[in-house]
């Protein structure tokens, strides 16, 4: 991709390494805001592209989301493209994330693998070998092999190279929309993956992580209240939004409202009040349910069947009612089991 700036002055490497403060390993910008304004230009506009390829509604790599996040970005240049000023030829995202995954047995998982989470080569270099050098870069500098990391929704194009180069074409299905494939489970250490149970005793279930391009879809779709953002049921939203935090950049995180306060509890009660206490465990278990449904209702296949029917009982029902009856309940109604 051609850009009016000096490529090879901005990125002298062939494969550039970026992370939040976008200079990793090119000293040439440290400390040069001019540069620096620069290089955001240069993510940028290979986010749109590489969203564009994907058909995105919106980047899921751009500048300002690198700066927020612990990712890395490796970019690759051909020097000599743009008559002598350098092309960029695409970029490769990979970061950390807390992923809670079925093994092949179905038991849960919780892991942080290495995530490819955006990957991306210009059209007119295709197929041309760049992705995969771009990829054995990523693999050297972070010591991991492919088998050990999951990818975000990835492509058929992407899925079609990784059989290709990698020969991954056995993915262990998940619930999420990460994939890993036949071994991730084998070559780890038992300190690595941590079986988790899917309700905790309190009922505060932990979330599948959303991948970043479910974020992107989430902000749009239309769901049936209570779960609709910004209605009279904030609360449930809200308790609700604790889900998407994992996984998920802090930045697309919804604001937070502070459950005691929403639930109308008055703070300066005294928590050894045995009224209180009984309040306390039934809220508990109300924004379990609560919670547990609205994690039901993202799980919903093309005909509306809950894919965590199994995982999560009870929450069909409820949800059902909410779609039949969406203004009946009541906020306490709501968080009651149906
Ligand atoms: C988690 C994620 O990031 S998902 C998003 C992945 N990105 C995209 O889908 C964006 C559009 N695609 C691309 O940018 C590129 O095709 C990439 C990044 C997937 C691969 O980069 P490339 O430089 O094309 O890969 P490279 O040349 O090293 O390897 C070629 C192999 O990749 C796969 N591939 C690349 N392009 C295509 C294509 N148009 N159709 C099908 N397979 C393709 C094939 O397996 C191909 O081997 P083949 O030519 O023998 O069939």
């Amino acid at each position: 991709m051609e850009f009016s700036l000096d490529i090879n002055h901005l990125f002298p490497e062939r494969v550039s390494i970026l992370d939040h403060s976008l200079v990793a390993e090119n000293r040439k910008s440290a400390g040069r805001p001019d540069l620096l304004v620069h290089v955001a230009t240069v993510i940028d506009e290979m986010g749109r592209a590489s969203a564009k390829a994907q058909q995105l509604t919106a980047p899921i790599t751009s500048a300002s989301k690198l700066q927020s996040q612990r990712h890395h970005l490796y970019l690759l240049k051909d020097r000599e493209g743009n008559g002598g000023r350098g092309v960029v030829v695409g970029f490769l995202k990979v970061g950390c994330k807390k992923l809670f995954l079925l093994d092949r047995q179905g038991a849960h998982i919780e892991a942080e693998p290495l995530c490819v989470l955006d990957f991306y080569v210009a059209e007119n270099v295709q197929r041309h070998g760049y992705g995969l050098e771009l990829f054995n870069f990523m693999l050297q500098h972070k010591g991991v092999e492919p088998v050990l990391m999951a990818y975000d929704r990835p492509s058929p194009k992407f899925l079609s190279f990784l059989g290709k180069h990698y020969c991954l074409t056995q993915s262990v299905p998940q619930v999420n929309n990460f994939v890993v494939f036949e071994g991730f489970f084998l070559n780890r250490t038992a300190a690595q993956l941590r079986k988790t149970p899917l309700k905790k005793p309190e009922g505060d279930i932990k979330p599948y992580s959303l991948t970043e391009r479910d974020v992107v879809h989430q902000e749009q779709r239309v769901l049936p209240w209570p779960f609709v953002p910004q209605s009279p049921q904030r609360l449930v939203s809200s308790l609700c939004s604790r889900s998407h935090s994992v996984g998920s950049s802090p930045s697309r995180a919804p604001p937070r409202v502070n459950p005691v306060s929403a639930l109308g509890v008055n703070r300066d009660q005294s928590p050894q009040s045995p009224l209180i206490e009984r309040c306390r465990v039934r809220r508990t278990s109300q924004q379990g349910l609560v919670a547990r449904c609205s994690l039901y209702s993202r799980h919903l296949d093309s005909r509306g069947v809950g894919l965590l029917d199994g995982q999560l009982p009870g929450c069909h029902l409820f949800y059902s009612h909410l779609c039949r009856h969406p203004r009946t309940m009541t906020p306490a109604a709501a968080a009651r089991p149906p």
